[in-house]
């Protein structure tokens, strides 16, 4: 049984750590990898699930923990998906501001009807380091990809992100309504499942 009085999230995104926090409620105690290491792992997997669980596993051996990652990014259908995995080093690791830039301009003349994307998140969960059955939930938010800057919470892509169900941008959204309806809260009720949480 996992202790989750001690579970550590592997990842240095203090947005991830905020939403996945209130997710989870204050039973659970997310310490952030931060407070072991400001090394960040290298990201070498071809896939978010390949990523997450090299994230979980590298944070449970440096910790000694039980470890939650989170792999997330966003797929725009007319970049055949891209820039997916590779979404938070879009613009060669120059933040937030100059991915957003760049997808802007890479979108700008791009039709309505063929500006769809989707929030892609997956939780991988593991045990200890070597866990040979890392627990995996994926989530999908489909939406629109806008074509100028909206919105001031949540972080990265959230102020391109068209809300069909909302009529405004995910960085529009309170960030308990975002909570209720992303990529991360679609993974999150699938992991709250998977272990008898809810
Ligand atoms: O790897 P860690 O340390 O967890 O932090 P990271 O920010 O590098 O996280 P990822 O490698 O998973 O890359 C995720 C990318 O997708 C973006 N992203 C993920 N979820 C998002 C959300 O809910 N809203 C907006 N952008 C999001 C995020 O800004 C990054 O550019
Ligand atoms: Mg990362």
């Amino acid at each position: 049984m996992i202790n989750f009085t001690q579970l550590v999230l592997a990842s240095h995104n203090a947005g991830k750590l905020k939403e996945l926090q209130a997710m989870l409620g204050e039973s659970v105690h997310l310490r952030s990898i931060g407070e072991f290491s400001s090394v960040e792992p290298e990201e070498t997997g071809l896939s978010f699930v390949e990523n997450a669980i090299l994230k979980a596993r590298n944070a449970s051996r440096i910790s000694g923990l039980p470890a939650l990652a989170d792999d997330s990014g966003l797929a725009v259908d007319f970049l055949g998906g891209a820039p997916g995995i590779y979404s938070a080093r879009y613009a060669d690791g120059k933040g937030d501001a100059a991915n957003n830039a760049k997808l802007l301009d890479v979108m700008k003349d791009v039709p309505q009807a063929e500006r769809g994307a989707q929030f892609v998140c997956v939780l991988a969960l593991v045990r200890h380091a070597d866990d040979p059955l890392p627990i995996l939930c994926e989530g999908l938010w489909h939406g629109r990809i806008l074509t100028q800057a909206s919105g001031e919470h949540g972080f990265g892509y959230d102020p391109l992100f068209w809300v069909p169900e909302r009529e405004c941008s995910s960085a529009e959204l309170k960030p308990s309504d975002k909570n209720q309806i992303s990529h991360r809260a679609r993974a999150m009720d699938l992991l709250r499942q998977r272990l008898g949480l809810k």
